[in-house]
Formats: C-alpha cells, structure tokens, sequence
C-alpha cells in the first residue's frame, strides 16, 4: 500500500480535492473533530499521513512516505533528499524581503550591514544576503514574522507573500522576491524506481489531475 504525507494547514483542502480526483478518500482529516494522524482510503489502496508541512520531506526522505506534498518554499529552505515530481499549481506564494512602508531601506542593497531581518526561512534569507554580500544577522521565528519590523527587533523580514494582505495590513511593504513557489508533489527516490509500476500509475493520475484541482 502507498503512504503519502500530508501537510496540515493552507494546503490540505487542496491535497485532499487531488486526491479524490484519483479517487483515494482523506476527507477525513478535515474534519475539525478528527484527531487521528493517519488514515486508510476506503479503498484500501493508500494511508496518508498528516504532519507539520515542514516535516513532509522528512518523512518522505526517511522512506516511511513513498510521496508527499510540500511547498516548494520548504524544499528549497530543507534540501531533501527527493525527487520532485510535480508542480501541482496551487500553494501559489513568494518568498520576499520586506520592510516597514516608512522605512529608509527601500531596497536590500541600501539595508545596514549588520542589520537584523527576521524569518521562518533561516537558510533561504542566509543564501540570498550572502549572494549580495551583504552581513546581516538573520533572527529565526516560528510566525507572525511581520511583528519583527513592527516591534523595532528586525529591519526586515523574509517571508511567504500570496495576497499581500498581510503585509499591507501590518505596514509593510516588498522590496524584494527571492522566487516563487507552488505545492509540488515528491517522492522517495529509491521507492519510486523500486516500486515503480504502482506509484508511478498514482503519478500519472495526479499528473493528469492537476488543471482540474486548480481550476477549481
Ligand atoms: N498565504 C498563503 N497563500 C498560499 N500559499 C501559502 C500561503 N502561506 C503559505 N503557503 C504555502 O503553504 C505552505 C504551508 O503553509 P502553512 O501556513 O500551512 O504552514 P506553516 O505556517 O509554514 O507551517 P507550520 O504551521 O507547520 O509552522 C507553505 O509552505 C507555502 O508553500
Ligand atoms: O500575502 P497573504 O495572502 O496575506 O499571505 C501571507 C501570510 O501567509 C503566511 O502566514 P501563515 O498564515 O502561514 O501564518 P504564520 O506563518 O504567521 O504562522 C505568511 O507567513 C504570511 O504571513
């Protein structure tokens, strides 16, 4: 039987609607009454698993899921060991530097050396200040990262923009986008050649599936 991870939160709706559209059931998890972190599909064909959607790619690098769907702005920041096997178009975000809309530092060139930008994306704001050149102290947070600048603790943030809704409602503006990121579907890779004509098949589906999830 296949195990899929899944992520809980913004992108669970939209996992669980590709799903039913291969036909594996795992409506379950959205019931705000379950507790229950793993689940069968009716069918009996595959069991998915509900974790931290920072935690997707481990359990998939580790084998215990043969797939799994994460943003690609997790495995850009985790680096697993993975094969990405489909951009499944929804999750659609970027990862940004931003800062407060009075601040003096309208571009990421002008930020102080030394200055202090706060984020959930440890390595990806390290790996882009280091591509400028530019020595800043990256302040890791677990959300609400937008508080940073607000509070006076960082010049800056990087972090996930969709609507821009939040930025604008906490005074903050984008100077910058690292990229962009969608859910992407990723397997193990030695399970994917192993067990290939049955997650393969699974892959196929999905594949064909993803215009309809998105259009929806
Ligand atoms: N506002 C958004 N609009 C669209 N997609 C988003 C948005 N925010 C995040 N995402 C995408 O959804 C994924 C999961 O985001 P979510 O907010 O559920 O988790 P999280 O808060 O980062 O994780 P956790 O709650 O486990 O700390 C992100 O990695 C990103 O790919
Ligand atoms: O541009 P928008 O459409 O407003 O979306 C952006 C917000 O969505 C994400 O937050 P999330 O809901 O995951 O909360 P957290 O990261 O602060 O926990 C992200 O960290 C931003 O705060």
């Amino acid at each position: 039987m296949i195990t899929v991870a899944l992520p809980k939160g913004a992108l669970l709706k939209d996992c669980i609607r590709l799903f039913q559209s291969v036909g594996l059931d795992f409506s379950a998890f959205l019931d705000k009454d379950n507790r229950q972190l793993q689940i069968t599909d009716p069918t009996n064909r595959a069991k998915a698993l509900l974790v931290r959607t920072h935690d997707v790619p481990v359990y998939v690098e580790y084998g215990q899921a043969q797939l799994g769907i994460a943003g690609y702005d997790v495995l850009r920041e985790k680096t697993p060991q993975v094969a990405q096997l489909v951009d499944l178009k929804f999750g659609t975000c970027r990862l940004s530097v931003a800062v407060k809309a009075d601040s003096p530092y309208q571009t990421t060139l002008n930020l102080p050396a030394h200055g202090r930008v706060a984020s959930k994306f440890v390595h990806c704001a390290r790996e882009y200040f280091d591509s400028i050149d530019l020595p800043i102290e990256i302040v890791p947070l677990y959300g609400s990262v937008e508080l940073g600048p607000i509070t006076g603790m960082s010049e800056a943030i990087v972090d996930l923009v969709s609507t821009g809704k939040t930025l604008k409602e906490n005074g903050l503006v984008e100077i910058e986008t690292l990229f962009y990121s969608s859910a992407r579907l990723i397997a193990h890779p030695l399970s994917y050649r192993i067990d290939r004509d049955e997650i393969s098949d699974l892959v196929a589906q999905i594949r064909n599936n993803v215009s309809l999830v998105t259009s929806q």
